[in-house]
C-alpha cells in the first residue's frame, strides 16, 4: 500500500484551473438542469453523482450552481467552543460557494437557519446543501436564499451535533465532494460534478439543452414517438 499516495488523493485538493471564471460557469450551470447535467456525466461513466434523493430544495423554484465549500459533523453532545468553531468556519465561506453539509446521517437536528444565512449570504455565499435539517425556515426564505434538505425541525445543533471540519472531503450516500467541486441544485434535487470535468460538463448539458428544444418541437409538431427515435430524438 502506498500510504503516501492515499494521503495525497484524499488530502486537501488544489482546485483544478478553469477556463471561465466561476461566477460565470454557476451562471451558466444555472441556465441548465440538472437532467441535462446527469445525462452528460452519464455518458462519461458517472452514474452516481446525485445526492440521495431526500435531499431536496425547500421551495420547488430553488436553484443554484456553486462551489463546494464542504463541512463534516456528526451527533454529539459537547458544546465547548462549538460556537468559536462555527464561527470560524462561518468566517471561511467564500464568494460563489454553496455549503454542503455531510452530516453522518444525522436525523435529528438543523445544521442551518436564519442567522447562518445572513452572515454566509454577506460573505458572497449562493445556497447550502445539508444532508440534515433546517430551522427558522420562514425565516430563511424570507432571504431568498437557495437552501436544499432532508428535513425540517426546530432542534439547533448546539448540544446534539458538531462539526468535525471543514473544506475537506466529504462523501454524502455514495457521493464524494471535495471543496471546489461544482454543485448543482434544482427542483430535481442536487448533483455534483468534479471540478476537473465542470466546463466540459457545462458545454455538453448545454448542448442537450438545445438539442431538446428541436425534440420537443418535433412532438409538438405532431411526430408520433417513434418518428422522434427515428429522427435521433429521445425522451
Ligand atoms: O444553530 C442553529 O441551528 C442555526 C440557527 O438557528 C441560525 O442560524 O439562526
Ligand atoms: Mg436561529
Amino acid at each position: 500500500m502506498d500510504l503516501e499516495q492515499l494521503k495525497a488523493d484524499r488530502g486537501k485538493k488544489v482546485p483544478a484551473p478553469l477556463p471561465i471564471p466561476e461566477d460565470v460557469l454557476c451562471e451558466r450551470y444555472e441556465r441548465t438542469f440538472t437532467a441535462a447535467v446527469n445525462d452528460v456525466l452519464r455518458e462519461r461513466g458517472l452514474l452516481g453523482q446525485v445526492l440521495p434523493a431526500g435531499i431536496m430544495p425547500l421551495r420547488d423554484h430553488m436553484r443554484v450552481c456553486g462551489i463546494a465549500f464542504t463541512v463534516k459533523g456528526s451527533k454529539n453532545l459537547t458544546l465547548e467552543s462549538e460556537m468559536e468553531q462555527r464561527a470560524r468556519m462561518l468566517e471561511e465561506i467564500g464568494t460563489g460557494s454553496v455549503v454542503v453539509w455531510d452530516t453522518s446521517g444525522d436525523d435529528e437536528s438543523a445544521q442551518w437557519g436564519e442567522i447562518m444565512t445572513m452572515a454566509s449570504k454577506r460573505r458572497g455565499c449562493r445556497g447550502a446543501i445539508v444532508d440534515g435539517g433546517v430551522r427558522d425556515t420562514d425565516k430563511v426564505l424570507e432571504q431568498d436564499f437557495p437552501v436544499f434538505c432532508k428535513y425540517r425541525t426546530s432542534n439547533g445543533m448546539l448540544g446534539r451535533f458538531r462539526m468535525i471540519g471543514w473544506q475537506q472531503p466529504v462523501q454524502i450516500g455514495g457521493v464524494f465532494i471535495y471543496p471546489g467541486d461544482v454543485v448543482f441544485g434544482d427542483i430535481d434535487g442536487v448533483i455534483v460534478v468534479p471540478r476537473e470535468l465542470a466546463y466540459e460538463v457545462l458545454l455538453k448539458a448545454e448542448h442537450v439543452k438545445e438539442n431538446e428544444k428541436a425534440i420537443k418541437q418535433m412532438v409538438l409538431d405532431g411526430l408520433t414517438p417513434t418518428e422522434v427515435v427515428r429522427k435521433g430524438g429521445y425522451f
